[in-house]
């Protein structure tokens, strides 16, 4: 399928910082791990959400601020694990070993350039919970005319990457399944249809893609089910500046 970019309204640009390559409005997508490697994860992060050692997502806005992505009053209501459970080093090095190949959707060579990691995340979507569209590295308003608005708040984000420990299916019965719950691009849509592009997640798949606007991303409600993710978010730098870092 062929997509095209809905160009977002961005306020505040990152100065210096890579720009998307218009010419490549897609996602880099692909299989990473062995299903049994991603249930084993999902295990350890079921046990530890079963321990309550699980917290709320933090929101980007301040209580009692609303957006239009809101279900329920909340802009997102899924739950956070430390990053350190026992097995996901394996998903953080599989991301780690894919970052490079989003390098084009930025306009960047891999000659000059490499990915230094910032942050990671592990979350935990139970029925009902969402995401709403976000930028991962700008905070958002609406204008006087209702459009949404972007500012970068987060100019050290460059690339994100999203695997999967669970997988999507129709009901979402099984242990390790959900229902619901794409990742939809609303700023990259269907050339023929002008739907945005959804991917359905499924246990050791991976996506990497740009953290600016023009990849703006919402997770849709699980409707039933355990949906987890392992997240990591890089900065990409020239190669001599990471010269002695790894
Ligand atoms: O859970 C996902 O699929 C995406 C998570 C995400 O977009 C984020 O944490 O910024
Ligand atoms: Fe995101």
């Amino acid at each position: 399928m062929a997509y095209r970019f809905l160009e977002p309204k961005i306020e505040t640009d990152q100065p210096g910082g890579p720009r998307p390559n218009l010419a490549q409005p897609d996602v880099y997508t692909t299989v990473a791990l062995a299903p049994d490697t991603c249930r084993q994860m999902a295990r350890a992060v079921l046990q530890a959400h079963g321990a309550g050692q699980s917290w709320e997502s933090p929101t980007r806005y301040a209580p009692g601020h609303s957006s239009p992505w809101d279900i329920n009053g909340r802009f997102r209501s899924s739950r956070n694990l430390k990053t350190d459970l026992p097995g996901l080093d394996s998903a953080f090095d599989a991301l780690d070993r894919h970052a490079l190949q989003a390098f084009p959707l930025l306009g960047l060579d891999v000659r000059h350039s490499v990915p230094r990691r910032i942050s990671d995340q592990c979350i935990f979507y139970g029925a009902g919970d969402h995401l709403g569209d976000h930028a991962d590295d700008s905070d958002s308003f609406q204008d006087d005319h209702g459009r949404t608005v972007w500012t970068v708040i987060k100019p050290q984000r460059h690339l994100v990457g999203v695997l999967w420990l669970t997988t999507q299916t129709a009901d979402g019965a099984g242990e390790m399944e959900f229902a619901g719950g794409e990742l939809r691009f609303n700023s990259l849509v269907d050339e023929a249809t002008g739907q945005p592009m959804a991917v359905p997640p499924t246990a050791g798949k991976l996506v990497v893609f740009p953290a600016t606007a023009w990849f703006r991303h919402e997770v849709l409600p699980v409707r039933a089910g355990t949906r987890i993710t392992v997240t990591r978010w890089w900065e990409v730098v020239p190669r001599e500046a990471s010269a002695g870092t790894g």
